[in-house]
């Protein structure tokens, strides 16, 4: 049984991240264990930003989005020696296990962690790409996907009411899955990822034979790894002069109040990582599939590319 713990937010954040540090928080404290909670990411761990935590300090905050820990994108946790700074100001206060809330690249530092100095460890997905390998879902991307179709369904009103083709990138890094089910839920003809090729020139054809038989309006869903919205929108104005324009969604998709999904997933995982981690496992990833929590290897989580579900996939043509 370990004693006293820590837990760490990092990469972008996520809505649902808070309601995941909540509840690391507030097991750890019901099970009678010291929790420490870790400003910024391992950017703060360096810099020894961290305070011993009580219930309290989490009240007030399973509906924000963002994450009340901060979080941020550290260079030097990608070398041997920030690491093990940073595992040296863990073990100053007697800390005997990490909880990491974050991305493909925060669970790829906390595997090299683990690696290199064998503190246990437990990681959590949490990042609106929904990219970590071995679970079908990460925190807050549902939140994030919802916001997408809440612009989806704007941009409809004013694409149909101009006849207009309406390119929407959204983000995901080198991942297509919030273009795909914000695609599939919001009716874009088109939907680009960067998981499957496209044929640019085929799509503006299909495009100009679509408007002739009367259609009124297009819209392509563009995953950012996929290409430029700006491009993509300005190759399509040029090659079928249809009017054409062009909206880049961008930090709007990352914030917001967390959907019911995000908030229950999150407190659930939370719960799931502070009890492994205090019964002494490590490298583990808590994440969900199949409707059910799962555990995945740390390390796999981390060395596998995640792929796209085929069955969305396909879906989208035979919607399209
Ligand atoms: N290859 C790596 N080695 C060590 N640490 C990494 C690595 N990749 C990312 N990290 C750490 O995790 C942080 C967040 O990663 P990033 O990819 O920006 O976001 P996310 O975790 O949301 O995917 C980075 O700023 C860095 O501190
Ligand atoms: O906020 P930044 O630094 O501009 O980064 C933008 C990137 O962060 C994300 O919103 C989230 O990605 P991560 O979870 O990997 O941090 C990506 O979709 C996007 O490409
Ligand atoms: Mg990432």
């Amino acid at each position: 049984m370990l004693k006293s713990i820590a837990v760490l937010t990092s990469g972008g954040d996520s809505p649902g991240m808070n309601a995941a540090a909540r509840a690391v928080v507030r097991t750890a404290l019901y099970e009678g264990v010291k929790v420490w909670g870790i400003r910024g990411g391992y950017h703060g761990l360096l810099e020894e930003d961290m305070f011993e935590m009580k219930s309290r300090d989490v009240s007030d905050i399973i509906q924000r989005g963002g994450t009340f820990l901060g979080t941020a994108r550290c260079k030097r946790w990608k070398t041997p020696e920030g690491r093990m700074m940073g595992y040296k100001h863990l073990t100053d206060r007697g800390i005997e296990g990490l909880c990491v809330i974050g991305g493909d690249g925060s669970l790829r530092g906390a595997s090299l962690l683990s690696k290199e100095t064998g503190i246990p460890i437990v990681g959590l997905p949490g990042t609106i790409d929904n990219d970590v390998w071995g679970s079908d879902y990460t925190i807050g991307c549902d939140t994030a996907a919802n916001t997408i179709i809440d612009a989806i369904n704007k941009l409809r009103d004013t694409a149909s009411a101009h006849r207009r083709v309406i390119v929407l990138e959204v983000m995901g890094r080198n991942c297509g899955w919030l273009a795909l089910v914000s695609g599939i839920s919001g009716g874009a003809e088109y939907i680009l990822v960067p998981e499957e090729e496209y044929n640019l020139d085929e799509i503006c054809d299909n495009m100009t034979e679509a408007y002739k038989k009367g259609k009124r309006y297009i819209l392509v869903v563009v995953a950012e790894g996929a290409g430029s919205g700006q491009e993509i929108g300005q190759y399509i104005a040029e090659k079928t002069q249809l009017d054409t324009r062009v909206s880049v969604l961008g930090h709007i998709q990352r914030g917001g109040s967390p959907s019911v999904i995000d908030r229950v997933r999150a407190s659930q995982l939370g719960e799931q990582a502070a009890l492994a981690l205090i019964s002494g496992l490590s490298d583990i990833v808590f994440g969900y599939s199949k409707g059910r929590v799962v555990s995945i290897d740390l390390h796999d989580a981390v060395n596998n590319k995640k792929i796209l579900d085929p069955d969305y996939l396909h879906l989208a043509k035979v919607l399209f």
